[in-house]
């Protein structure tokens, strides 16, 4: 894909600042309802009325009665804006910011006003133009880093390469680009997404599509074409542990001998990454979104290695860009 964008080339930490302050405008949505969330559980209060108040997320969750892991994800990325201060492990204080909401509730209907309950899936599924707008929407992300995320994958080994949950096929049409070797790239994704792709292929004869590509419509919960490579690419974070495990599971068993699983997943907290700090203030907010929307999560590197370890893998390399905003490729292989 020739990329006519001007973020591509970001390399200096200013490009980096200023994609990611523009990204953050798209979070609105997920701060308020962590807000309302917070205010509904009267969390700030119950955390303290002085800045040296302290309480652990563990006390807090058995107090209002509520899962202390999705907590704890909601209060980390609000702290990582300066809203509470995490003083040691999952240990919080209000921020000179919060202790307001602590001590004064004249601005909590302000916010509980901007929350609302997200059901996303059935949204999608009553709303086909939303359903496209969300395609289209992920193709423009992945079109941001493709190039750095190709510049990491090695495919030259490969005859089938697969892209699970491939949406509108944007990677794989130019992983087929860059790499002649690969026979056979098989799109695969839900039937209603590979039913509107095709009809568009018919309808946009200006784009000649390579006699490789090929469009397969199904459930990764249920089977997958036989590859040598599967590549997921912000797939296993929409889903919780035990659907993640069911995918692995089902690419497991169509996978040919000596074959990879290409995960391309944010990892948090990644203290190898080039740009931890920036990196890790917007994959917590991302985490939030993919609790509010799909109830799937973002991993540390040790949830990754646990994850795949129950699916009957194990991680061979992870390559990591120099770019924040370009998920770390992590390569698997069966477990021996
Ligand atoms: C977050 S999008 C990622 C799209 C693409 N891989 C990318 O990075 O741009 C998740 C994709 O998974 C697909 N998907 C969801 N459930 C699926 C299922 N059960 N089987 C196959 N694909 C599914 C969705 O249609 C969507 O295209």
């Amino acid at each position: 894909m020739q990329s006519s964008n001007v973020f591509v080339n970001e390399g200096g930490d200013d490009d980096c600042e200023n994609l990611k302050s523009l990204l953050d405008y798209s979070r609105g949505i997920f701060i308020a309802n962590s807000m309302e969330v917070m205010l509904k559980l009267d969390i700030f209060g119950r955390v303290g009325k002085t800045l040296d108040a302290s309480r652990s997320v563990e006390s807090l969750a058995a107090e209002v009665n509520v899962d202390a892991d999705a907590l704890y994800r909601v209060m980390r990325a609000l702290s990582k804006d300066g809203m509470f201060r995490e003083l040691s492990p999952r240990v919080f204080s209000n921020s000179p910011r919060s202790i307001y909401l602590a001590r004064d509730k004249t601005l909590h209907s302000y916010f509980l006003m901007r929350g609302r309950e997200p059901s996303f899936w059935d949204h999608l599924e009553k709303n086909p133009d939303t359903m496209n707008l969300f395609a289209d929407s992920m193709s423009s992300l992945t079109s941001l880093t493709i190039h750095k995320i190709i510049g990491l994958a090695d495919f030259s080994k490969f005859k089938i390469v697969t892209d699970l949950g491939g949406s509108k096929g944007v990677l794989l049409k130019e992983i087929l680009k860059v790499n002649k070797n690969i026979e056979k790239g098989i799109n695969f994704d839900m039937v209603a997404i590979i039913e509107k792709n095709k009809h568009v292929n018919s309808i946009e004869s200006g784009e000649q599509l390579d006699s490789r590509y090929v469009e397969v419509g199904g459930s990764f919960f249920e089977s997958v074409p036989e590859s040598d490579c599967y590549v997921l690419k912000s797939i296993l974070h929409d889903w919780s542990e035990d659907k993640c495990i069911e995918i692995l599971k089902t690419a497991s068993k169509s996978l040919r001998q000596d074959g990879r699983i290409y995960i391309i997943d944010y990892i948090i907290d990644d203290q190898d990454s080039a740009h931890e700090k920036l990196a890790s203030n917007f994959i917590a907010w991302l985490d939030v979104n993919m609790l509010q929307l799909f109830g799937g999560r973002e991993r540390n590197l040790k949830e990754w290695h646990d994850l795949v370890d129950k699916a009957g893998f194990q991680i061979e390399s992870i390559k990591r860009s120099q770019s924040f905003m370009t998920q770390p490729l992590i390569i698997l292989t069966k477990k021996t």
